[in-house]
């Protein structure tokens, strides 16, 4: 299958991009509002939007910059039931992200994602996101700090992990606009009173606009108005007033600062969480920033009709902003010079904050794979752009599926197609399973599968082969044709 510029990037974009509506991935729709709770009834009085941050903080933090251990690395996932991690939210998120990890998005990465997802989809700024973290395999070491953490080991808790005094200070206060305290996991901080029918959990809002990225919190802290800042300052319980210790440490410096940025406090925490959430284990390469794609080709791969003839399907996506409206058709042309293809769109679009969405699919047959070597697109509108495809070989998601088993346990069968040459492929097949101590899925690896040749098509040998692994999670399975290197040829997600 043909994925641009590379399999990670775009399928990371399609979280964003593809967020609601034709294609959606799912994953927005889950702080859409974002009052919503997603993992369990409305009337628990959570928000998952609140909740992703919480998570990613306190799997950050106890990343130590001595020595680049820790970090966003979903080490949290195996940590849930640390006191430090009170409350359902830790399982919450893991879980959530649980069926949707595969071999190029981990829970880490996905924690990333959540936290860029939560903020800018509930009012707040873009942020950046990079993908390519590593996911941790047990837990790692204690240090988050609770509302009981004195002063100075909060401050040594930011401290290393390479937060200074205000940077810890605006992190928390910009943390602490979405949500609440819960009397069902501090009651300490929130007494029995909070409970209602449609707050079962008892939750005391940080803010009046707990599920908006704004600066509320910071206002009625300084003005004294409202939740003056929240329970967590002030709760008649001292030890437990953590923030009010927190935010008076530098005599309010901080905080007045932050109250005077009035618009473009959102941006500085933007900034702050871009940082906390690139807080990586030092072995860690993140990628580049990932951004929407104007021109796409998505499901894009080479297959056998049911004739056994080679053809190429998939859909090109437009992103259009506000100003710009998608083509009527597009002209989509191949390096084999054939007849130009004039695609044009499904009924139904999709939608983000990004723009709206719009799907050409096209579907041709391919005479001469050879001389496949690219493909162009052009609309009105759109500058033309070319794809590189290779035809050499590839899996055949046709004759590619996943299988599970009534224990659980899941197999996947594939079929590799290679041109003009009897030579088996090297095929590398990637199952996200159960692992565990953590609702985290681990990503098992079966490198040099073993194949068996399975006759020819249009041109091509075919080998069969499959793998059976653990409980499947029911993220997509990969399977990946590879060099002598180990580079990826093509890859097919299997779903
Ligand atoms: C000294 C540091 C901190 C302490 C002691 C602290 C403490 C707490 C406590 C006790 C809660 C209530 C959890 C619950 O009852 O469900 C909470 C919620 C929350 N915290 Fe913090 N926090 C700290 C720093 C941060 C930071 C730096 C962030 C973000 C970067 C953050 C984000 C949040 C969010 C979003 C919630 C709401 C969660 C929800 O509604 O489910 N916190 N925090």
């Amino acid at each position: 299958a043909f994925f641009y510029p590379n399999v990670q990037t775009s399928l990371v974009e399609g979280i964003f991009v593809d967020a609601h509506g034709a294609h959606a991935t799912g994953f927005v729709d889950a702080v859409t509002p974002c009052t919503r709770y997603v993992s369990g009834a409305a009337t628990v009085g959570r928000e998952t939007a609140a909740q992703w941050v919480r998570v990613s903080f306190h799997d950050f933090v106890t990343h130590h910059t001595s020595d680049g251990s820790g970090g966003l690395d979903a080490s949290i996932g195996f940590e849930a039931d640390r006191a430090e991690n009170a409350g359902a939210a830790m399982n919450d998120t893991i879980r959530f992200f649980r069926n949707r990890v595969n071999a190029k998005i981990g829970s880490a990465d996905f924690l990333a994602l959540s936290v860029s997802v939560a903020v800018q989809n509930c009012g707040g700024p873009i942020i950046p996101v990079r993908a390519g973290r590593i996911d941790a395999t047990g837990p790692g070491p204690f240090g988050v700090p609770a509302p009981t953490t004195t002063l100075n080991d909060t401050l040594s808790m930011f401290g290393g992990a390479g937060m200074s005094q205000s940077d810890a200070i605006t992190l928390v206060a910009c943390g602490h606009t979405f949500g609440a305290v819960h009397h069902g996991v501090f009651p300490d901080v929130v007494g029995p009173d909070a409970i209602t029918p449609n707050n079962t959990a008892g939750g005391v809002n940080f803010d009046d606009s707990p599920a908006v990225f704004d600066d509320h919190n910071v206002h009625a802290y300084i003005d004294g108005t409202g939740a003056k800042g929240g329970t967590l300052v002030t709760t008649p319980n001292v030890t437990s007033q953590s923030d009010l210790r927190l935010f008076s440490s530098d005599n309010n410096a901080t905080l007045l600062a932050l109250y005077n940025e009035q618009g473009s406090f959102v941006n500085t925490c933007a900034t702050l969480f871009q940082r906390m959430i690139e807080t990586v284990p030092s072995n860690v390469v993140l990628s580049d920033v990932i951004t929407p794609q104007t021109l796409k080709p998505v499901n894009s791969t080479l297959d056998f009709d049911t004739n056994g003839n080679l053809i190429f399907t998939g859909s090109i996506r437009v992103l259009s902003n506000e100003s710009a409206v998608a083509p009527e058709s597009l002209t989509h042309t191949t390096s084999l010079n054939s007849t130009a293809l004039n695609i044009t769109p499904e009924d139904e679009g999709g939608y983000s904050i990004y723009g709206n969405t719009t799907f050409y699919p096209f579907n041709q047959p391919i005479s001469k794979p050879s001389a496949f070597t690219s493909f162009s697109v052009i609309g009105s509108g759109i500058s033309s752009e070319t794809f590189a495809v290779q035809a050499q070989t590839f899996v055949v998601p046709s004759a590619s599926s996943n299988s599970e088993s009534e224990d659980g346990t899941v197999t996947v069968s594939f079929t590799v197609a290679v041109l003009n040459s009897s030579t088996a492929p090297i095929v590398k097949v990637s199952i996200p399973v159960v692992q565990p101590n953590t609702f985290g899925p681990l990503v098992e690896i079966f490198n040099n599968v073993a194949v068996t040749a399975a006759g020819t098509k249009a041109g091509y040998s075919l080998f069969t082969g499959s793998v059976s692994a653990g409980v499947w999670t029911h993220g997509t399975t990969e399977v990946a044709i590879v060099n002598g290197s180990g580079n990826e040829l093509d890859v097919l997600m299997v779903v």
